[in-house]
């Protein structure tokens, strides 16, 4: 099953003098493992963030894209002011328990009624990790997502996305400088140049 299809992409943001991208062709099938690689300024986030439908190609097409994204940016990007349960459940309403389940994975449960703004960076990373789960994603985006973790957070993050995978199925993209810190190293490479 196809998840996202684009045809002969290119986007070129107004003002900028070259397409950031060109002509990219992309199917991302249910279940697989992407990983997006470049020069820094090549495009990832970019082709990220058109993949998620939040940038739309300025020519070319999107065939296919009927599906739940889960995105986690590479800045956590919370509600400062929600507490750490509530920024899960404000993507996922009703499903307390899920989001409780989910804070005792990356050992954050004695967090949940904290405001998210006094968060640590990895600890703000694991939350918008959760976040990015609990909707049920299709497709989870991790954009340098995971980067700024010690090893033994990164690793509970890692295996945390490997569990869920197991129980609801889902395609992976991944941008990570580091090919140490992939969740899944092994999976197809798109490289932008
Ligand atoms: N909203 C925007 N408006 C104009 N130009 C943008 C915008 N977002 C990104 N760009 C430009 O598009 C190019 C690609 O940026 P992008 O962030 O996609 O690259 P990247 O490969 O993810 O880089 P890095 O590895 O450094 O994160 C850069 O030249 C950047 O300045």
């Amino acid at each position: 099953m196809i998840l996202f299809a684009a045809e002969d992409a290119s986007l070129h943001y107004a003002g900028s003098p070259n397409p950031t991208f060109r002509n990219v062709t992309l199917r991302i099938k249910a279940r697989e493992n992407l990983r997006l690689c470049g020069p820094s300024g090549a495009g990832k986030t970019s082709l990220m963030r058109l993949i998620a439908g939040l940038e739309a190609p300025t020519s070319g097409k999107i065939t296919a894209h009927a599906c739940r994204i889960g995105y986690c940016f590479s800045e956590p990007r919370l509600l400062a002011n929600l507490s750490v349960l509530e920024n899960l459940l404000f993507v996922a309403p009703g499903f307390e328990a899920e989001a409780e389940d989910l804070l005792r994975c990356v050992e954050m449960e004695a967090f949940r009624d904290n405001p998210a703004r006094n968060l640590s960076k990895g600890q703000a990373q694991r939350i918008a990790l959760l976040r990015a789960l609990i909707v049920r994603p299709d497709i989870v985006l991790l954009d340098e997502a995971l980067g700024g973790l010690d090893l033994p957070a990164w690793q509970h993050s890692r295996e945390l996305v490997i569990e869920r995978r197991a129980t609801y199925p889902f395609a992976l993209v991944e941008i990570s400088h580091d090919p140490t810190r992939l969740v899944a190293p092994h999976g197809r490479t798109i490289t932008l140049t």
